[in-house]
């Protein structure tokens, strides 16, 4: 086939909202004898936006330390890009987490570097970009996506959290993932902050024509973000739908969910 034809090719595939991004069948996985997955089975399509609600300690960031290959599941499948993540080398795993940003509570960033050199850093040990004027113009770019564009030398400490969550989510985009797994991203911000850190995120995923899987507690978070919502309860995904579906569902769990929605 021509290069070209292939380069084609390519471009759709990445663009086809009925790839499925993310396949997990009969998900189980235990620590000692507590059945933590008992059966998870989830479909992520391209480009969409997937909320995982359930209570605490439920397994939710069990899963996606199952989709980076961080944990090893028990049994059933996990694929991720068409690949059985079970069976991936060190090699390929780790191109693999290339392709996936990782956003948890903390945000994850360097205390002892700027703004600027904690997104750098991304840059020149996972993309090894080396060339000064590329670096500050992606460092330029996703600050002002992220609406942070002052901040480039500011240390970490000098942010507020909001902004520090803002300096996280950019330090992950900056490789361009085309999965971002988030780990309750509001949580311990105020509900004005919480709300911006929802928008961004739906506009990241606008933007940047991100797969995400959003775990959180936060209802306005799910409104705002959700193309899909799924429950998990007790190892397994009860109920799913869009937020809207879910605010009407008979299920008992989801209506406890869902009961101060208006
Ligand atoms: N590496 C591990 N070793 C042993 N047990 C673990 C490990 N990781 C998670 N668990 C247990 O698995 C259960 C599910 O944990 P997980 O962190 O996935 O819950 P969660 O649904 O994300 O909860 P939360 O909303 O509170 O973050 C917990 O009982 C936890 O103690």
């Amino acid at each position: 086939m021509a290069e070209q034809e292939l380069t084609l090719e390519k471009t759709e595939k990445a663009n086809d909202p009925n790839e499925v991004v993310i396949e997990i069948k009969n998900l189980k996985k235990s620590f000692g004898n507590k059945d933590v997955l008992k059966d998870i089975n989830l479909d992520v399509h391209r480009g969409e936006n997937v909320v995982v609600l359930g209570r605490s300690g439920q397994g939710k960031s069990v899963t996606i330390q199952c989709i980076v290959g961080m944990l090893v599941p028990d049994g059933g499948t996990l694929r991720v890009f068409g690949d059985d993540v079970v069976d991936l080398g060190e090699k390929e795993l780790k191109e693999l987490r290339m392709k996936i940003g990782f956003l948890f509570q903390s945000g994850a960033l360097y205390d002892s570097m700027t703004v600027r050199e904690n997104l750098e850093f991304p840059l020149t040990r996972v993309l090894k970009v080396t060339d000064q004027s590329e670096l500050d113009q992606r460092v330029e770019e996703i600050l002002t996506s992220v609406g942070l564009a002052d901040a480039a030398d500011k240390m970490p400490s000098d942010l507020s959290g909001g902004m520090r969550k803002r300096a996280g989510l950019a330090r992950t985009l900056i490789i361009k993932p085309e999965i971002m797994l988030y780990d309750e991203p509001t949580t311990g911000l105020d509900p004005i902050t919480s709300r911006e850190i929802s928008q961004l995120i739906l506009e990241m995923q606008k933007k940047y024509k991100t797969t995400s899987v959003i775990i959180t507690h936060d209802m306005e978070c799910a409104r705002i973000t959700a193309d899909r919502v799924v429950i998990m309860n007790e190892g397994e995904y009860i109920a799913e739908g869009t937020f809207e579906e879910m605010l009407k569902s008979d299920n008992e769990l989801a209506k406890s969910f869902f009961k101060d929605i208006s």
